[in-house]
């Protein structure tokens, strides 16, 4: 994965680039594709979409964030059309995105509506709160959004008395789906169905 220079920083994000390596598969991005974010803050999402989508809109509700998402990505080499619009999601999301991204959770109800009601084909959001994740998830399943939820942790390893220690991130709750059908089955056919039980069939 080409780096991502973030010279500016923000008292949010980034989003750890394990955790954009995950989502980066999930959002499936290509070169046609118009990928709406919100909440771009640092512009760690930002930069890696703009080098895989044709076009990127990316809403941040803080001006001094926009501002260093602006900053960031002038840091960086990207091959996409970038619309940074200063705006509280729902406000300001594009008509005819493909794929969207939640990175900030403020009124994801109603950002999951337009996706509905515009028919974004992918939809992918990050939740690091519990109580969040879980609502977040019915809120994909009240509109049939939801394909795949992946809890993950990174840690990292440290030099620990001339051994190896790890220090732990905080999980991240990865809501994966869309109103894209057929990009639904392509998913499924590379990393098989959600699993609602367990492989050995006790559900849990
Ligand atoms: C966890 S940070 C996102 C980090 C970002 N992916 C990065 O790598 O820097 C969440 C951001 O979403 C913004 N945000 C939350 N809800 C929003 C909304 N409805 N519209 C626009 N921005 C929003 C917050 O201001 C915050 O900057």
């Amino acid at each position: 994965m080409a780096n991502v220079s973030l010279p500016h920083d923000a008292k949010a994000g980034p989003t750890k680039p394990e955790v954009r390596a995950v989502l980066l598969d999930k959002l499936d991005l290509g070169p046609t594709d118009h990928f709406a974010e919100v909440g771009s803050c640092t512009g760690a999402v930002t930069i890696e979409a703009a080098r895989r989508a044709g076009r990127v809109t990316a809403l941040e509700r803080k001006p001094n964030r926009i501002e260093t998402t602006r900053k960031n990505l002038a840091a960086n080499e990207v091959t996409a059309d970038v619309d940074l619009r200063e705006a509280e999601a729902p406000e300001g999301l594009p008509e005819d995105a493909d794929v969207l991204f939640l990175g900030g959770s403020r009124n994801y109800e109603a950002v999951l509506d337009r996706a509905v009601e515009t028919g974004v084909g992918r939809v992918v959001m990050n939740v690091s709160r519990l109580e969040v994740a879980g609502a977040a998830a019915e809120a994909f399943r009240e509109r049939n959004l939801l394909e795949e939820v992946v809890q993950f942790q990174v840690s990292h390893g440290y030099e620990l008395a001339g051994a190896t220690g790890f220090d732990s991130e905080n999980p991240v709750y990865m809501l994966v789906g869309g109103t894209d059908d057929v990009a639904a089955d392509d998913r499924e056919r590379r990393s098989g169905p959600q699993t609602a039980r367990r492989p050995d069939g006790r559900g849990r």
